[in-house]
């Protein structure tokens, strides 16, 4: 057993915390707001984030990064993407010290704006590369509400270095929490963060009206932008037919749990994406990650004709409404089925 600090007190860190204290683990969170800490730390629960569930008493919260991550041998990234530059700023210099060096990981899913990297990028880019061993990305189909109550979920540990992994893959294991190791770190960050974007789109089809072939055809050609996208970064386009891709793809695009689903159901009832994001107070990742996958696919060239109109009407004054996106979809030239070419 070891201690392990997990930096953001949301719903999906509360959730892995409470995994990992499950699994005997000293398992410290950190968070910025002192009243979610007192709370987790008196009255175990965490309403705002994880309504309706109790946390195990063992778990310790706490404002502080220094004491969340003094000789953690494990520390788990969970904060919003754009937050990440600053968490790992903040964490370098208390990584100095440290006896043994941690292993890093991150379980959040997005690009970062502005640089268009990875997480992982970002983390390796800050982080000061003697006082951490390896960067691992916990990513699949995995809605923090189900893991809280112990519903079967199966996720994807990536690294460079499979031993790292294997460490995050032996931490959180247990008879509900089931982890496969895979070593394609690009293709697990970007399916991860670009599955957001067609859950968006699920939702708002759904919100729409529109019926079940609509939203399997969204999920499919979602999933071959995806791997275009993702294959012209260096990813294996296998990658994308495992649980990082589509399975988070039909978690996200089938269920009302999605908070990327739920902004789109908003948006289909008319709402800008300023309102969205006010409306939404938990993070609705995919809002973010259109445009830059939007600036990527024109940097590679790359057909992302759903991202595309996402853009168009999200960050753009050109009004298209989204009936007449799905329509203006609908007529493009007709093409030949493949999964990567076109
Ligand atoms: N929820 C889920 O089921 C899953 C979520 N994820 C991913 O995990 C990541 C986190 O999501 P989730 O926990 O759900 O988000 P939530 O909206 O539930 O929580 C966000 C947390 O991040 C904190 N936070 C926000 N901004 C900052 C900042 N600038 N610096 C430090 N902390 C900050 C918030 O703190 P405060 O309360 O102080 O604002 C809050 O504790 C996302 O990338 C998401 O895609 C992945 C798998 C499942
Ligand atoms: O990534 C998730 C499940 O795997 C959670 O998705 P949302 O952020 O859309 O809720």
């Amino acid at each position: 057993m070891m201690k392990i600090a997990i930096i953001g007190s949301g719903s999906w860190g509360s959730a892995l915390a409470k995994v990992l204290s499950e699994n005997k683990h000293d398992t410290v969170l950190w968070g910025r707001k002192q009243t979610i800490i007192d709370e987790i730390n008196q009255t175990h629960t965490n309403e705002k984030y994880l309504p309706n569930v109790s946390l195990p008493k063992e778990i310790k919260a706490t404002t502080s990064l220094s004491e969340a991550v003094s000789n953690a041998s494990m520390i788990i990234l969970v904060v919003p993407t754009n937050a990440m530059r600053q968490m790992a700023q903040e964490l370098n210099p208390l990584l100095e010290d440290q006896a043994q060096a941690p292993v890093i990981v991150h379980a959040s899913k997005g690009l970062e704006m502005n640089t268009q990297l990875r997480i992982s990028e970002v983390l390796t880019e800050v982080l000061n590369k003697d006082n951490y061993q390896d960067v691992v990305v916990l990513s699949g189909p995995s809605h923090a509400e189900e893991v809280a109550r112990q519903d079967v979920t199966t996720l994807t540990a990536a690294s460079d270095n499979l031993e790292a992994a294997q460490a995050v893959q032996q931490a959180f294991m247990n008879r509900y929490f089931r982890v496969y190791t895979n070593t394609d770190v690009i293709g697990v960050e970007l399916g991860g963060a670009l599955k957001n974007i067609i859950a968006v789109g699920a939702g708002i089809i759904s919100g729409l009206g529109y019926g079940d072939n609509a939203k399997a055809a969204l999920i499919t050609r979602g999933l071959a932008e995806i791997s275009r996208l993702g294959t012209a970064r260096g990813a294996d386009p296998l990658t994308f037919i495992g649980l990082s891709g589509v399975g988070d793809l039909i978690v996200t695009c089938t269920s009302p749990h999605s908070r990327n689903f739920q902004a789109g159901t908003l948006i289909a009832k008319g709402y800008s994406r300023a309102e969205v994001s006010e409306k939404m107070f938990m993070v609705v990742e995919g809002i973010l990650t259109v445009k830059v996958a939007y600036e990527l696919a024109k940097e590679y060239d790359i057909d992302m004709p759903i991202t595309e109109m996402l853009y168009l009407a999200l960050y753009t004054d050109k009004k298209i409404s989204v009936e007449d996106a799905i329509e203006s979809l609908m007529l493009r030239e007709g093409k030949q089925e493949e999964s990567l070419d076109k």
